[in-house]
């Protein structure tokens, strides 16, 4: 019989009856606030922040918000399995932790932690190439738990060939290209305090250990940090790239393939003629375009013009298991969550980003279960409505 995550209620009840409580609140709304409190402005000014006023991070709410689910009735949901394929891989559940750079900002033990509680929940881990670990440290701390590897793609193609070979070889299955950021979005939150976090973690990040990035450098990390951070500043990402140029991923990398970033269908639709395995529907949670359309009013087009040929995933605003529940309606096949594990980091380190994904499964088992559904695969549009604008 197939785990009933919707279980995690009873058993904070019945915790409740020995005298405890939840370490952190089950409404994952609250964590920021919570977050800024224990840790400051500047780093959680830098992971809530977004792009400019913030319109797109708004926007992405009020996209699920609007979305209501109309729940049906008398539909035996007594034996649910929330098990989804993925690239491949059969997961627990639909869900992912989405790449989320810096996490040392967050808790000393950043992501190897963060990972580790996702392989402790079976849920997949993508690790982001701006991790403030090195990739082999965060592989080794996850046992056997399921490993994406998120990749900014630099300029330097030795540095870009180095994290490949280096990803594969430390046991991460799928590849995750990050197409939206080739410049860095303006982020006023940030700009107001000159908060950019990389020289926090310039002595143990991925990209200042990677040997391809320390050769183009003139003096070693540690003797000049700021010079290092202004060549990662400089390369990491490279707005001269085409949709050609994925030829060279496809040829340096043997697993699945997926573009992060996809808000176009016709996008959608180069992305499978490119030969690649799937998308994300994101607007990197509204931290690139300000004034972008919302990652769930894109998704619909998006799952149409990708049809059969590649799988859909989506994140951008996911809080809660209606939220997960909404975006599987309008199409997506599993979601990535990004801020509510980052700050389930930042108050309990691995037991609050295990808190985090416990919550929203549970959450969600219960929102399908009351919807009339069993299965992830089954909701649709039929299961939404849409208030006016
Ligand atoms: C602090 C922070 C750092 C991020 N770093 C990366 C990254 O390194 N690579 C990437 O592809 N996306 C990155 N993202 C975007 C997330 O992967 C994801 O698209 C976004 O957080 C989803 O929106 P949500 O936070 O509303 O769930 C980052 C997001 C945040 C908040
Ligand atoms: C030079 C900054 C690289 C950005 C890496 C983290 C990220 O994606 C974010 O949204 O922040």
């Amino acid at each position: 019989m197939a785990k009933h995550w919707a279980d995690f209620q009873y058993e904070i009840y019945l915790q409740g009856m020995t005298g405890s409580v939840p370490r952190l609140p089950t409404d994952l709304t609250r964590l920021e606030e919570l977050t800024e409190q224990r840790l400051g402005q500047g780093p959680v000014g830098y992971v809530a922040g977004s792009a400019g006023s913030g319109s797109t991070a708004a926007a992405n709410r009020a996209a699920l918000d609007r979305r209501r689910i109309v729940p049906r009735m008398l539909r035996d949901v007594e034996q649910r399995d929330l098990s989804v394929e993925v690239l491949g891989r059969s997961l627990p559940a639909p869900l992912a932790l989405a790449p989320v750079g810096v996490l040392s900002i967050m808790h000393p033990e950043a992501e190897p932690a963060a990972a580790r509680a996702a392989a402790a929940q079976g849920v997949p881990y993508i690790l982001s190439s701006a991790s403030s670990t090195p990739m082999e440290e965060v592989a080794g701390a996850m046992g056997d738990g399921e490993r994406w590897f998120q990749l900014y793609w630099a300029k330097d193609r030795e540095v870009t060939a180095s994290f490949l070979a280096r990803a594969k070889a430390a046991g991460f299955t799928a590849l995750f290209v990050t197409l939206d950021t080739p410049l860095l979005g303006w982020r006023p939150r940030d700009l107001d305090r000159a908060y950019l976090p990389f020289l926090h973690c310039v002595g143990t990040a991925n990209y200042f250990s990677d040997p391809a990035f320390r050769a183009g450098l003139a003096k070693p990390v540690q003797e000049d940090p700021q010079a290092a951070v202004r060549h990662f500043v400089g390369m990491f990402a490279d707005p001269a790239k085409t949709w050609p140029d994925l030829a060279f991923l496809r040829e340096n990398w043997d697993g699945p393939i997926v573009l992060k970033g996809v808000l176009h269908p016709d996008d959608a639709r180069r992305a499978a003629e490119a030969g690649v395995d799937g998308v994300v529907v994101s607007n990197h949670g509204g931290r690139q375009v300000a004034g972008s359309v919302a990652a769930a009013d894109a998704l619909p087009r998006v799952v149409e013009a990708a049809g059969d040929r590649l799988t859909v995933l989506f994140d951008s605003g996911i809080r809660t298991g209606d939220d997960i529940f909404k975006a599987l309606a309008l199409g997506a096949r599993a979601v990535l969550v990004g801020r509510p594990y980052a700050y389930g980091l930042g108050l309990d380190g691995q037991a609050g980003v295990e808190h985090v994904i416990r919550c929203l499964l549970a959450e969600f088992d219960l929102t399908l279960a009351l919807s009339g559904h069993s299965r992830p695969t089954t909701p649709s549009a039929d299961d939404l409505t849409e208030e006016a604008r």
